[in-house]
């Protein structure tokens, strides 16, 4: 399969890699300089599993790719307040049959998609592999993970297409699987994020740490049962105590994981996606007129952790 990776940070660097390694024609394209520079030198350079592997792939700066070129999927792993200027920029090498796919964190990206392209070309999902990158020029890829997706729209030949990603993705060992509902996946995940990511960069600590403390388990369902009451507002009937086990398996399966809103603000000092995971409930609660507490003050405390960090 011919796939540019748009976007290629830490996850970007897993899945363009992976896809690689299993013979795909990868390309990929970012918008951080520092980061264009040390790909072009050095190709993606990654601890994968213990590892040291470095693999040549053809790289753009998000400003300079190629209008000419074709590809069957673009890929977005970029941050969520990145997706929209990335989308535009790559929209010159879309033809009729290019598939986006966006398995990043965050709710809502469909839309954002979807004002540029026809919903029967926009695939989402999500993935619980982790990234991390150490340098520029160099990613952290250990711990085991799964990725999920399925078309948003319903029908063929787009059925047929998500089959496809979803084998191309499990051959690469990506283990993939094709989703019922992706809405109903990217809620899933925010409940994940929404408590995990915001919880472990406000006390800064990774997943089993987090875990072990003793009002974890009552936080985690008051975001989840927030979570699940938007999403029953827009259609999507969350099953809490299945989401809340969800959050909590992480304990185990990925517990000495930092998640990466904590390497975005503790350790980067970057802006966070709070506003696309719990900033997303805390304003479509409002809109619907439900109460969420938890959610709108989670949102504040990262802006202002946020601001005092200074993060750019
Ligand atoms: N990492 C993980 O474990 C997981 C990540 N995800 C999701 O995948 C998507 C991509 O995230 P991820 O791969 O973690 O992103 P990265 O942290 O690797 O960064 C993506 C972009 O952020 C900017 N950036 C990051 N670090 C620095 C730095 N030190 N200095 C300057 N700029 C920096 C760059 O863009 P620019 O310069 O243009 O701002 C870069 O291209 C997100 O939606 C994320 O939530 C999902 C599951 C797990
Ligand atoms: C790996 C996981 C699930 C941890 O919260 C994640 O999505 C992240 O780090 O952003």
């Amino acid at each position: 399969m011919k796939v540019t990776v748009a976007g290629v940070g830490a996850m970007g660097t897993r899945f363009a890699l992976k896809l690689k390694q299993a013979g795909n024609d990868v390309t990929v394209v970012d918008g951080w300089d520092e980061r264009v520079a040390a790909l072009k030198q050095g190709g993606l350079r990654a601890n994968l599993d213990g590892e040291e592997v470095a693999v040549d792939v053809p790289v753009y700066g998000q400003k300079e790719v190629p209008h000419d070129l074709h590809f069957d999927v673009v890929l977005f792993f970029t941050k969520s307040m990145q997706l929209e200027q990335m989308v535009k920029d790559m929209l010159p090498v879309f033809d009729d049959d290019t598939l986006a796919l966006c398995l990043m964190n965050g709710i809502g990206h469909e839309k954002t998609l979807e004002k540029y392209l026809p919903k029967n070309r926009v695939f989402l999902g999500n993935t619980m592999w982790t990234a991390q990158m150490t340098r520029p020029d160099h990613v952290l890829l250990e711990d085991d993970g799964s990725c999920e997706l399925r078309n948003v729209e319903p029908g063929e030949p787009q059925d047929r297409r998500a089959a496809e990603l979803v084998k191309t993705l499990d051959e690469a060992g990506l283990k993939a699987r094709l989703l019922d509902d992706p809405r109903y996946s990217v809620f899933r995940k925010g409940c994940v994020n929404g408590t995990l990511n915001t919880l472990c960069t406000l006390f800064e600590c990774n997943l089993e740490e987090f875990g072990k403390t003793s009002r974890a388990h009552e936080m985690v369902v008051g975001v989840v049962k927030e979570f699940a009451a938007v999403g029953e507002k827009e259609g999507i009937h969350l099953d809490v105590d299945e989401a809340v086990k969800h959050v909590e398996d992480c304990y185990r399966v990925i517990g000495a994981h930092y998640p990466s809103m904590y390497q975005d603000l503790v350790k980067n000092k970057r802006r966070t996606e709070i506003d696309y995971i719990n900033g997303y409930v805390a304003r479509h609660g409002k809109k619907y007129g439900l109460a969420t507490p938890l959610c709108d003050l989670l949102t504040a405390e990262l802006h202002t952790k946020e601001e005092l960090q200074n993060a750019q």
